[in-house]
């Protein structure tokens, strides 16, 4: 499955009509980066109102008690819709598993490990996010930390959900799905990307060439 990693309600818009989108992701820095000055309750409601499914707002506040102040908020613009990102870390799981109780889903993210990811599915995550391009940053390979989360949850019939993140090729899309990834969240310029195959273009211009030119 898909999601698309954007905060451009246009951009958004445009590629939910191509079918294949099943939800969105946003961050602190493509908010940062596509929203500008834009009010973020103003941005997040017409990212709601450009796209269906879940749609994933970051928390930026460090302590628990403000990141659960923030999340309240979040929550209220679209309760149906709007799924918390949690970052990872101790306060992250207690307000993971504080809004897994009130029956708000997180999305628990920054997750560069298997360890991580566990823990943020025992506490209670409706999704955990694995960063595949950061993690490359590192130096480690992400596609076992990818597929031991997956046995582990399927193991322990955990109800969380793995999303990859942080793609920066078209070949990181097959390799997270290939190692478990139930979502893998795709920026709009690499979804672009998974349209082309040079082969395609001309075997298209090849047909249409020849019914232009056919004998009438
Ligand atoms: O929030 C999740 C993003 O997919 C992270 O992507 P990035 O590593 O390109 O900033």
């Amino acid at each position: 499955m898909l999601f698309l990693d954007s905060s451009d309600p246009k951009e958004i818009k445009d590629i939910f009509a191509w079918g294949v989108i099943a939800g969105v992701t946003t961050n602190p820095l493509i908010l940062a980066r596509e929203a500008g000055a834009v009010d973020l309750e103003e941005r997040i409601r017409a990212v709601v109102a450009a796209s269906k499914g879940p749609v994933s707002v970051e928390l930026v506040s460090e302590s628990e008690g403000a990141m659960m102040e923030e999340a309240r908020l979040y929550h209220a613009w679209a309760p149906t819709r709007i799924v918390i990102k949690v970052p990872f870390g101790e306060a992250g799981l207690r307000v993971t598993h504080a809004l897994a109780s009130q029956g708000i889903e997180t999305n628990v993210t920054c997750i560069m490990s298997f360890n991580q990811a566990y823990l943020a599915a025992l506490a209670g995550g409706t999704y955990v996010s694995i960063f595949s391009g950061r993690v490359r940053d590192m130096g480690y390979d992400v596609r076992p930390v990818i597929a031991e989360t997956r046995a582990q949850l399927e193991r322990e019939k955990l109800a969380a959900k793995i999303i990859v993140g942080s793609i920066r090729h078209i070949l990181d899309v097959n390799e997270a799905l290939a190692h478990g990834a139930h979502v893998v969240t795709v920026p709009p310029a690499i979804l672009r990307k998974m349209l082309h195959n040079p082969k395609t273009d001309e075997t298209i211009r090849e047909f249409n060439a020849a019914w232009a030119s056919r004998a009438k």
